[in-house]
């Protein structure tokens, strides 16, 4: 790739755009001045780039055969074989496919991705490889993990594990099932709303959303900065735990790891919850989505915490219920600026940039057309608030984001976890395919009122299934201070092992 001296007229043109009117001199004497650096774009041009090594050998994979594949949980299968040894040695693990494995196809939900191949490996990735585990392929999400149901994707809905029709959850879609079905032992989700959680409640796993800045999101596709998770989904608090301690810690290259408490999450395990204060957050159970019976099973599930000799009680936040609210401006601009129109990373951190993934997606353009209703929706909006407002919405809605983090951090100095329904409901019947637009939108969004404030506070969160409605699970969701993962595992684990969720 070169990059040519701007004609003249492509030099009108920018300087249109920038405001700027131009003399005929100006343009030849601007020309001329850019001389220099156009030679300087050509030199890093030239330049190799600058990408870890990819380690293990592997295969592109294939698609599955519609037989293999009942529910669309998968995107790919693919075999990638890791170390000989290590704590993840005889585990199966399935990948979000908006997280690159290099080599083997990637399209984040999204048919404008079809054909990209990355050229590097996710740090988890690698580290999962270290560590012994092996990598069976690429699941179904959302398109461009933008919807809490799992209908959105262009290659077709995922089915609920539980109940064909149903909708999976999302965006993390195809690892919630997989999991559920016991295809693999873990899978990795990404989490910007509550995409790892939500479908970890509708399809009954473990689904933790670490503290921001623990697990490296190297080398999985951005939404934004701000809101960008990553993390494991299993079907025991054991894996859980057992995974987080191979994906946490500093990678050198993402920019918001600064000094983070690493833990050995596994020895949580088996402490009980004698003692500990767990606060019922009111307003979690609130949301205008609320079904009565989910919330009543929750409720039924923290007094079997109390059996477990914790102490609960309730705590109101009223600020919760201004979460999502709070979330909109940084997801909605976010997405808009840094996913769509920066390529998928746009600028301004030293991270490590995917250069082969920014020039393919930007043929999003060229495709408009073919993107999800959601993804369109939220894009059209951030455009149009960028265009009128700029993004100063986005500014305050970060800095009030402190004043929600101060609000859980002080229901914090009274309590351990706090706990919530993880969504509102369980699992609903997905669209039909001829749904109307704002049907096919309520089922992707209606779902994130509990899961997302914690995705601008940045506190852990976890969705661990509590019960059964109608045949489907319900999720209750743990969230603990900054870095206390631990305790979170803690609980979750003296809860697991006091009875089976799918008889309560
Ligand atoms: N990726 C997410 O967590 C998400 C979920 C719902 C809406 C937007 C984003």
């Amino acid at each position: 790739m070169t990059v040519s001296l701007p004609t003249p007229s492509q030099l009108r043109a920018v300087a249109e755009q920038c405001g700027l009117s131009l003399t005929e001199e100006d343009v030849a004497s601007f020309r001329g001045l850019m001389q220099g650096s156009i030679e300087a774009y050509n030199l890093v041009a030239q330049m190799p780039d600058e990408l870890p090594e990819v380690k293990y050998p592997r295969t592109p994979g294939t698609r599955p055969a519609p037989e293999e594949n009942k529910h669309n949980a998968w995107y790919r299968k693919a075999t990638v074989k890791g170390a000989s040894s290590g704590k993840l040695k005889g585990k199966t693990v399935a990948l979000k496919d908006n997280i690159m494995l290099a080599g083997v196809p990637m399209t984040n939900g999204s048919s404008t991705l079809e054909g990209y191949i990355p050229d590097f490996d996710a740090t988890i990735v690698t580290r999962m490889l270290d560590a012994g585990a092996e990598i069976v392929g690429k699941t179904h999400c959302e398109h461009f993990c933008l919807s809490g149901g799992s209908h959105t994707g262009s290659y077709g809905p995922v089915h609920n594990p539980h109940k064909m029709g149903y909708s999976a959850g999302g965006s993390s879609s195809g690892s919630g099932v997989v999991v559920a079905l016991g295809e693999v032992d873990m899978a990795i989700g990404g989490d910007q709303g509550g995409s790892i959680r939500m479908p970890s409640s509708f399809c009954g796993t473990y689904g933790m959303k670490p503290t921001w800045g623990l697990v490296p999101y190297t080398g999985i596709m951005p939404i934004e900065i701000y809101v960008d998770h990553t993390g494991p989904m299993t079907a025991t608090v054991e894996d859980n735990a057992l995974l987080l301690e191979v994906l946490a810690g500093d990678d050198g290259y993402d920019p918001r790891i600064k000094a983070p408490k690493v833990e050995d999450y596994t020895k949580a395990l088996g402490a009980g919850v004698k003692g500990m204060k767990i606060g019922i957050v009111k307003e979690g159970f609130e949301q205008p989505t609320a079904e009565a019976a989910v919330n009543e099973s929750v409720r039924e599930a923290a007094k079997r915490f109390k059996d477990l000799g914790a102490s609960i009680d309730t705590v109101s936040i009223p600020m919760h219920l201004a979460g999502g609210a709070i979330w909109t401006p940084i997801g909605t601009e976010g997405l808009t600026q840094t996913m769509m129109f920066g390529d998928g990373y746009g600028l301004s951190r030293g991270d490590l940039y995917s250069t082969s993934l920014m020039d393919f997606h930007r043929g999003w353009r060229r495709q408009a057309d073919s993107l999800s209703e959601t993804t369109k929706l939220f894009m059209m909006l951030g455009t149009y608030i960028n265009n009128n407002f700029g993004p100063r919405f986005y500014g305050k809605a970060l800095n009030i984001s402190r004043r929600l983090t101060a609000a859980y951090d002080k229901a914090f100095k009274d309590y351990d976890l706090l706990l919530m329904p993880t969504t509102p409901m369980k699992a609903t019947k997905l669209p039909e395919p001829n749904a109307s637009r704002e049907e096919y939108v309520a089922r992707a969004l209606e779902m994130i009122g509990n899961t997302a404030p914690f995705d601008i506070t940045h506190h852990p969160a976890m969705s661990l299934p509590c019960g059964m409605v109608d045949g489907l699970p319900v999720g209750l969701m743990l969230v603990g201070r900054m870095f206390e993962e631990k305790t979170i595992y803690r609980a979750a684990h003296a809860f697991e092992q006091a009875g089976d969720w799918k008889k309560m």
